[in-house]
């Protein structure tokens, strides 16, 4: 389906698609989930590229306003083509990832709508869902203010129950208590949920969620005492700044009683306070939710940077054989498949983690239904800590893909800048990535205490019980194919992980308090986190390949892939496996060994497997990474787009070049 908006002419990549050894068809289906899953991707990715409103290979050149202009026209016509074509919720969710560009939409559907139905009640989430389902409200999440993001704790805005009139007062007391950063709150939404210290009875009882109205829906004017506005300009062009991320001020503004979000705690009539008996972490529930989706953004992120270096690499030549032969494909360098290959394994094992993660959310989501609260923590954890892992390596791998792609990678029309300027933030919102591998690391610092008191771990921490084994294993890989047994890759990844997370805990044992620990140990907290996150992503690869999976050659193409996401964190982290003794420096070099090996075997499927990403020309946005590989006309074509080249002499021409030419000129004949 790729080719279809490319028409049929040259394919530049036919020689490199005829050497691939599977069948691509089986690997979208892998990809993806589903046959259903690849069919539904196929039908919503050729709707957004057949239509012109979609188009966005100008989108870099607009101004901060035509950009905005550009994304709330393209929000409109995609809720037009909802409703014209009565598209399910699935294909709704499609189309709006293949329009590829950030916008107030994002916000009412990840976050506004589920804060909303994870914390409001039944009354409450039939009046305002039904609403946010019609789109007659647009709403979006308001938590983080100028002065506070991480400590959710720390927010400043206060909700007062006033029992006179049965209402809240909704105040910024400070500069730094402003809402600053959440999404369409600039200029597009007209409600929010809003997170605010409850007051009431002249107690302050932390932060709860409250529904308010921010802008008339007659002439979308802020409501009064509200002062809201655009934050300004950010990293790159095009990118985030469709966004129209904002701010906000309450002067005691005044709203119904019911509009507390009233599921996890409620305020009386009287204005008692009731907390029911949930955790009251499940405030905490919408950023779960969302950090699980992000994951699925990391390796959609992730594999488009790849899709583009590749299928470059196979078209891009520099020098050529001593003897004057042909010039080679860039993609033959041994280096640059060292550079490039782990990236491709990163995208698909970050495919399958993303997947079993939903299911995960799932699975507690139901739990949490019949008050089985039990496996919050871990979905906690392992929300935060694949959420953090996979978006900080996809940042990492986009940069790297744009050096990969040499100068041309640095132009906008290679798509690679915008790539990074998108995706580079999913490092920093639902929670700074640092601050979340630390929720990881007290997670196993808990995980590790229970287990030295007898208590048998379950789920992704199961391996902990292993402990008298793991704390003393050696490993057993003796030559190059050892490594290819997923049994000895597990081990000794499981091995790290229990090191470095005992090793944290007994240093942190050793200091005068356990909070003093745990400051003075958070760096190396950050990497026995990074650990265990790896060797999560590492197992749930492996269970994949253990599924049946159909497609000639499909599964021995994933089982390499499998080997270089493993083998490569190895090579990377091999001070970690060394230092806690988990392998030799020997089985470190057969594992490098290995992976040269596995490299080998990969190139010539290198093409066929970015195809079965599935990604339309109009998806991918690069000149680099076209289907048909005509890369130089691409480019080319592109560059007379820029409005530089609107016309041939520059404006300011006449004002600034041609009095210095002159007047250099003159000097020159004195
Ligand atoms: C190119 C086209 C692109 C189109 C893309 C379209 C796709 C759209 C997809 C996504 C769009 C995304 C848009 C993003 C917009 C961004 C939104 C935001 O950023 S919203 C704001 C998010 N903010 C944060 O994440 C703040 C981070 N901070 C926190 O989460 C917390 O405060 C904390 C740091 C985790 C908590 O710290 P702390 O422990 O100090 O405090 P407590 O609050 O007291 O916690 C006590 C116990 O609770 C446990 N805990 C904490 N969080 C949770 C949780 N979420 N669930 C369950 N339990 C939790 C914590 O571990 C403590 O437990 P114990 O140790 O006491 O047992
Ligand atoms: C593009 C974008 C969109 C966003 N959209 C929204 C939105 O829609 N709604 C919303 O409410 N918010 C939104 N946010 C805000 C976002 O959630 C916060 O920026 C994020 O949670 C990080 O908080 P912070 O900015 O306060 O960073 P800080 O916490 O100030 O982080 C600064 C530095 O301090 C470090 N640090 C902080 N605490 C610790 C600690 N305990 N230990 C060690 N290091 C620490 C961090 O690692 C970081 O390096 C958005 C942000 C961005 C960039």
């Amino acid at each position: 389906m790729a080719a279809a908006d490319w028409g049929g002419k040259a394919d530049h990549l036919a020689g490199e698609r005829a050497t691939a050894q599977f069948d691509v068809d089986g690997m979208k289906v892998a990809w993806a989930g589903s046959r259903h899953a690849v069919e539904v991707a196929d039908r919503m990715a050729c709707l957004v590229a057949s239509d012109p409103v979609f188009r966005k290979d100008t989108r870099t050149m607009l101004s901060r306003k035509e950009l905005f202009k550009d994304t709330l026209k393209k929000a409109a016509h995609a809720w037009k083509r909802t409703v014209e074509l009565h598209l399910t919720e699935e294909e709704a969710n499609l189309l709006r990832l293949y329009i590829d560009q950030p916008g107030y939409v994002d916000l009412h559907w990840v976050m506004f709508v589920p804060a909303i139905k994870g914390q409001g009640t039944e009354e409450q989430q039939k009046k305002w869902l039904t609403m946010a389902y019609k789109f007659q409200i647009i709403g979006t999440y308001a938590q983080t203010e100028l002065g506070h993001g991480s400590n959710v704790q720390g927010l400043e805005t206060t909700a007062t129950f006033d029992p006179s009139t049965d209402e809240f007062i909704m105040h910024s007391p400070t500069l730094t208590s402003s809402k600053w950063w959440p999404g369409g709150l600039g200029k597009t939404s007209t409600h929010a949920v809003v997170y605010a210290r409850l007051i009431t009875e002249g107690k302050d009882y932390g932060i709860h969620g409250f529904i308010m109205q921010l802008r008339s829906l007659d002439d979308h004017s802020p409501l009064p005492g509200i002062t809201i506005g655009d934050i300004g300009g950010k990293f790159g062009s095009g990118a985030y700044n469709s966004m129209d991320n904002g701010v906000m001020r309450l002067d005691h503004v005044r709203i119904p009683r019911d509009q507390m979000l009233m599921r996890l705690a409620q305020v009386t009539r009287e204005g008692k306070y009731v907390h029911s008996d949930v955790p009251k972490q499940l405030l905490y529930g919408t950023m779960v939710y969302v950090r699980q989706t992000i994951v699925a953004d990391a390796s959609r992120a992730l594999s488009r940077a790849v899709c583009i270096a590749v299928r470059y690499g196979a078209i891009r030549k520099q020098f050529g054989s001593k003897a004057g032969g042909p010039e080679t494909q860039v993609l033959n360098y041994k280096t640059q498949q060292s550079r490039l290959f782990p990236f491709l394994a990163s995208a698909y094992a970050f495919r399958f983690v993303g997947q079993w993660l939903k299911w995960l959310y799932t699975d507690v989501t139901q739990k949490l239904e019949s008050k089985d609260f039990s496996t919050l923590p871990e979905a906690h954890a392992c929300t935060a800590g694949l959420k953090s892992v996979t978006t900080s390596a996809t940042a990492d791998a986009i940069e790297e893909c744009q050096k990969l792609c040499g100068g041309h990678g640095y132009l906008n029309s290679s798509g690679l800048p915008e790539l990074f300027a998108v995706n580079l933030p999913a490092c920093t919102y639902e929670g700074d990535n640092v601050v979340l591998l630390l929720q990881v690391a007290r997670f196993l610092m808990k995980t590790v205490s229970q287990v030295a008191s007898g208590k048998q771990p379950v789920g992704t921490t199961a391996y902990m019980g292993n402990i008298q084994h793991l704390m003393q294993c050696k490993s057993v890989v003796n030559t190059v194919e050892d490594w290819l047994n997923p049994a000895a890759i597990k081990e000794v990844f499981e091995a790290r992980a229990l090191r470095m997370a005992v090793n944290c805990a007994q240093n942190i044992s050793k200091a005068p308090s356990q909070e003093e620990g745990f400051s003075e140990l958070s760096p190396d907290l950050v990497e026995a986190a990074v650990a265990h996150v790896q060797l999560i992503i590492v197992t749930k690869f492996i269970e994949k390949l253990q599924e049946d999976i159909l497609g000639h050659g499909v599964k021995e193409q994933l089982q390499k892939l499998c080997g270089i996401y493993a083998l490569h964190l190895i090579h990377k982290h091999l001070g970690d496996f060394l230092s806690t003794g988990c392998v030799t420096a020997r089985q470190g070099s057969l594992a490098n060994e290995r992976l040269g090996k596995l490299y080998a075997q990969v190139r010539p499927n290198a093409v066929a497997l970015v195809d079965a990403f599935d990604y339309t020309d109009h998806y991918l946005g690069s000149a680099l990474g076209r289907y048909d590989g005509d890369v130089y006309s691409a480019l080319y074509k592109e560059a007379w787009k820029d409005p530089l080249n609107e016309t041939v002499v520059p404006d300011g021409y006449q004002e600034h070049l041609r009095p210095l030419l002159k007047q250099q000129l003159k000097l020159s004949r004195l």
